[in-house]
């Protein structure tokens, strides 16, 4: 865990204009802090002397005002960096993980809490910890070299002393950098088991297992809030130790300068300027400390993300970098070529899917096979979300896949017709696209019609709308190949038999491959194809 790693400006652009901002401000936030000792020195000898203290109390007041300004510059600064490379990390990191095959995309309790609490977690690190930072390396320096020029001998104190806050910092650092990786270790494990508590929540409470999980929820939160306590600890620990030590440096500053004042080697005015000039050198980087312990998931954030991040390939958007692109073409637009392939899931040694070949054109092919021989692996490899481990698939074009659990976005219906189109289709034609897969009726009684608000992932509607509406989205597109994969699964007669016409509406003018289990799709098939144990054989019509 470091206090700042370069490769974040490389990750998130965004953040170099306000560093450097930050870095000019700091200087400024210096500046001003020095202006002011030497103005409420001046203003006390005035005092004290009789002299022109209305003058010197208009240059306190001035240097008070800058030092405000330069404050709240640096919040206003910080604040909105720290937006803007959150939600950019969030973007990048999901780019990265539609870019890449299933394969290398992180478990979805890990994404998820990267992509949720790491990139958040980012947020205080950029607003409070990076200022306090540039502030840290930025202002001892100017406050010690005004001390150089005032009273050498305070100066020396501080440059003996000064390098001891940065070390014992460094030292706790690395105690809290273990608390920091088990405390994320617990929030992934608690993210993740209550995803699938959620998820199960149905089986479990009519198998009347619930009440088991909330003990076991309970106790995964018991162990992350142990590492959060144990996180706290240190962090109240390392702030008290670098007090005390800026405390004890800034005392002997003090007393070497009453020593001299007493024995009249030293004017008021620079003993005074020495006894405000040296707490100028330590505060900056007693705030880094504390900041950073602040700050410490957004550290373990950042590292984790840039980690992340670090695999990624050029990937401008997601959805232009999703897989088929990247496959070889065949000559026809409206064909699947798949040569040899080989599948075995990650972690896995067994073969899905070995030596499977299958050539596609024009029309409709299907592919039927017994439950878990490998059709939605075959799917997911022709539409390049997972890579074979032997063969190749060739592509005509871009394809539009359905998959058995069509991704609804949380929005109106009309967004989710027109998410899978390059040219966003008119409302007439979402019409009659939805008329097509027999759910115009359906859509037109609900309040809002196309505008009506679908939940998460299609909440609201039953697994069969969700896969006819996934379907009407198909009609929409402009793709040459679809890829269906149990387009008449959760269906009654009627409308398996409505999307029977609609996958043979596709098939005219596209290449369509659609797994099924369903006699009467086989039947209106151009092709058919079986997959066995290992192997695809075309069934004679
Ligand atoms: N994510 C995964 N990790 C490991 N193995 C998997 C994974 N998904 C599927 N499998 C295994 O791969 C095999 C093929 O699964 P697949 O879903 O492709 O079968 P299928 O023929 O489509 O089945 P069905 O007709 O029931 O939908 C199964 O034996 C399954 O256990």
């Amino acid at each position: 865990m470091r206090p700042f790693d370069p490769r974040l400006l490389r990750a998130a652009p965004e953040l170099r204009r306000p560093v450097a901002a930050l870095t000019v401000v700091a200087a400024l936030q210096g500046v001003a802090a020095i202006g002011l000792a030497f103005a409420l020195a001046r203003l006390v000898v005035d005092v004290v002397s009789g002299g022109d203290w209305q003058r010197s109390g208009v240059w306190v007041v001035g240097a008070f005002a800058a030092r405000a300004v330069l404050a709240a510059l640096v919040d206003r600064v910080g604040a909105s960096a720290s937006h803007r490379v959150s939600s950019g990390l969030r973007r990048r990191l999901l780019a990265r993980w539609l870019a890449a095959p299933a394969e290398s995309r992180p478990d979805p309790e890990r994404a998820s809490t990267l992509a949720v609490q790491g990139a958040s977690a980012v947020e205080p690190y950029a607003a409070r910890f990076l200022p306090a930072l540039v502030a840290g390396v930025v202002v001892p320096f100017l406050a010690v070299g005004a001390l150089v020029l005032v009273d050498p001998l305070s100066a020396l104190v501080v440059v003996l002393t000064l390098p001891l806050l940065p070390l014992f910092a460094a030292l706790i650092g690395r105690e809290t950098e273990d608390d920091t990786r088990s405390r994320w270790r617990a929030l992934e494990q608690l993210a993740g088991h209550f995803g699938d508590v959620m998820r199960g929540l149905p089986t479990l409470v009519s198998y009347g297992r619930a009440r088991r999980q909330v003990e076991v929820v309970g106790a995964v939160s018991a162990q992350h809030r142990t590492a959060t306590m144990r996180t706290l600890r240190v962090a109240f620990l390392s702030s008290s130790a670098l007090e005390l030590l800026a405390s004890i440096s800034v005392a002997i500053v003090a007393v070497t300068v009453g020593l001299r004042l007493t024995h009249g080697s030293m004017t008021l005015e620079a003993g005074l300027l020495a006894i405000l000039l040296a707490p100028e050198a330590y505060w900056p980087i007693r705030r880094v400390g504390a900041e950073f312990h602040a700050a410490a998931d957004g550290a373990t954030a950042v590292d984790a993300i840039l980690t992340e991040l670090a695999g990624a390939t050029d990937c401008p958007d997601a959805t232009s970098a999703l897989g088929p692109k990247a496959l070889p073409r065949v000559p026809s637009g409206q064909s699947v070529g798949v040569e040899g392939v080989g599948y075995a899931y990650p972690g896995s040694e067994r073969l899905v899917l070995d030596s499977v070949s299958l050539e596609a054109g024009p029309g409709l092919t299907v592919v039927t096979g017994t439950s878990g021989v490998g059709k939605s692996t075959l799917l997911d490899l022709v539409a390049g979300l997972r890579v074979p481990t032997a063969g190749r698939v060739l592509l005509g074009g871009p394809v539009h896949y359905v998959t058995q659990r069509p991704f609804l976005p949380d929005g109106s219906i009309a967004e989710a017709l027109r998410l899978g189109s390059a040219t966003p289709p008119s409302d007439a034609e979402l019409w009659s696209a939805l008329d097509r897969v027999g759910l115009g009726t359906f859509v037109a009684g609900l309040p809002d019609g196309l505008g009506t608000a679908l939940g998460d992932d299609g909440f609201g509607l039953s697994a069969g709308q969700r896969t006819r509406l996934a379907l009407a989205r198909a009609l929409l597109s402009a793709a040459p190949v679809v890829l269906l994969d149990e387009p008449t699964a959760h269906l009654d007669a009627p409308s398996a038999a409505t999307v029977r016409d609609v996958v043979r509406e596709l098939a005219r003018e596209r290449c369509v491959v659609a797994v099924t289990h369903s006699a009467d799709l086989v039947v209106v098939a151009d092709e058919h194809v079986h997959l066995t144990a290992a192997t695809l054989e075309a069934v004679p019509a």
